[in-house]
């Protein structure tokens, strides 16, 4: 058992002993959010034929090379096609078809003009100057081209993919299964929301934050009740968690108290630890274990300290098990809005969030750091102090975990 780990360490050992959880199938819509567990590759190319790009008139560009306002190319109109049929007739030299945006491009034609290019009357077309080769034509395979990797394995499946997918008509799409994480709740003082306040006692808001993460990294959490701060009933309950899910999470006692018992009902299940605490602040009472093939990550009570070591230790492995390429939470660096006033003698992780000033993308930390969890809400990054550091101040380029949308915090400029 390794103590008072590096976060990339504690990473590292936990991502060591995941594997995606397992494949299926689902239908095309069911597969928003969901990783892909196969390359998928394009039966046909798309558009599966030479299409016209406007309403207009399909001719031959050799026909019209000497077209000019002095000397007009005068073509004869045969037939007409509309998106969803066929030409029935071949485009011969002095003759165009005229053809809507969409349809199939008539043989013998290379070139479409769109009709607010040309005059009609009485049967005729009047050109009155040169088309290229290919103009106005949309190519077969223009967007994708047969045999060609739509998607690889290990990619998570969003709107833009749905439609691409469906242009191909593949209607079944081979995805991983959703990781079941098991979230179990320790505390003699917790009380579910639904029920009637009490002195001491304070709502449960691990459980409803913790669940709510998993679904946003698409997981899907498995209920558990809560249990006591009692070795007995914790270990129970780990056992139930350990048959129905596969990543099992436990918030509260990690720490020194009397009642911090999470390690005794670890032992009593018969989990080996893999690490007790990583060198982080907020998070550092983590325990990372293992029985039966699956890990077990005992968090801290506090809800901050819970959900940031849920990002950064959690998510990675929730990441890796749902089949995605790469695990790790994107970092980016960018510049802070405001200081931070205190040294950081160990590593620190600031809450902050992406925001927009004068057009300008800033990185803003929390009003409040610890474990304030409502200072929290807009919060998509978590800036990365090292151990040693001095105060912070505006300006400075600082990099960051991104753990939430960033979209989400740009609605306004501010
Ligand atoms: N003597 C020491 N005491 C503490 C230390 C330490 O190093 N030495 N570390 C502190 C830090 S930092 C943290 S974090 C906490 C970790 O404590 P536990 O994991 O044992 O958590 P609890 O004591 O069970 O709870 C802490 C706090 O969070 C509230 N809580 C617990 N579960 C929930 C829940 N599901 N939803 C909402 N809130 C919850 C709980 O009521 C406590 O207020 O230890 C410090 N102490
Ligand atoms: O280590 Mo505690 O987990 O800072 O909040």
């Amino acid at each position: 058992m390794k103590i008072n780990v590096s976060l990339e360490e504690a990473q590292e050992l936990v991502l060591s002993m995941v594997n995606p959880v397992g494949e299926t199938v689902v239908s095309l819509p069911a597969a928003l959010g969901r990783v892909i567990s196969r390359d998928l590759i394009a039966p046909f190319s798309e558009p599966s034929f030479d299409k016209s790009a406007f309403d207009g008139y399909a001719v031959r560009a050799g026909d019209t090379r000497s077209a000019s306002s002095a000397s007009p190319v005068v073509l004869q109109v045969i037939e007409e096609v509309s998106a969803g049929s066929v030409p029935v007739k071949k485009v011969v030299p002095g003759c165009a078809i005229r053809i809507m945006t969409g349809a199939p491009l008539p043989e013998g034609a290379d070139a479409v003009v769109p009709f607010e290019d040309v005059e009609e009357a009485l049967g005729s077309i009047v050109i009155r100057r040169p088309l290229a080769a290919g103009s106005g034509v949309i190519p077969t395979g223009n967007d994708v081209l047969e045999g060609e990797v739509i998607a690889r394995r290990g990619r998570r499946v969003n709107a833009l993919l749905i439609g691409v997918l469906a242009s191909l008509g593949i209607t079944r799409v081979p995805v991983y299964d959703q990781v079941r994480v098991a979230i179990i709740n320790t505390g003699s003082e917790l009380l579910d929301p639904s029920e009637k306040r009490q002195l001491g006692k304070i709502y449960v808001s691990n459980r409803y934050l913790l669940e709510a993460r998993c679904r946003e990294v698409g997981a899907e959490p498995v209920y558990l009740e809560g249990v006591p701060d009692e070795k007995g009933a914790i270990a129970g309950s780990l056992k139930k968690a350990l048959e129905k899910a596969d990543l099992v999470i436990t918030t509260g006692g990690t720490s020194a108290g009397r009642y911090d018992v999470i390690k005794e009902a670890l032992s009593i299940i018969g989990a080996q630890i893999l690490f007790s605490r990583v060198a982080i602040k907020p998070g550092k009472s983590v325990i990372a274990s293992h029985k039966d093939e699956k890990i077990i990550l005992s968090l801290a009570g506090n809800p901050t300290a819970a959900m940031v070591t849920f990002d950064l230790v959690a998510v990675p492995a929730i990441k890796r098990m749902s089949g995605l390429e790469d695990p790790l939470l994107p970092v980016v660096t960018g510049i802070l809005a405001g200081g931070f006033p205190s040294t950081s003698p160990r590593r620190r992780l600031l809450m902050a969030r992406w925001k927009r000033q004068n057009g300008l993308g800033l990185i803003e930390l929390a009003g409040k750091q610890g474990n304030v969890l409502k200072s929290s809400i807009d919060c998509n990054l978590l800036v990365d102090v090292p151990a040693g550091s001095p105060p912070l101040a505006a300006g400075q380029s600082v990099a960051a975990f991104v753990v939430g949308n960033l979209n989400d915090s740009l609605s306004e400029d501010e």
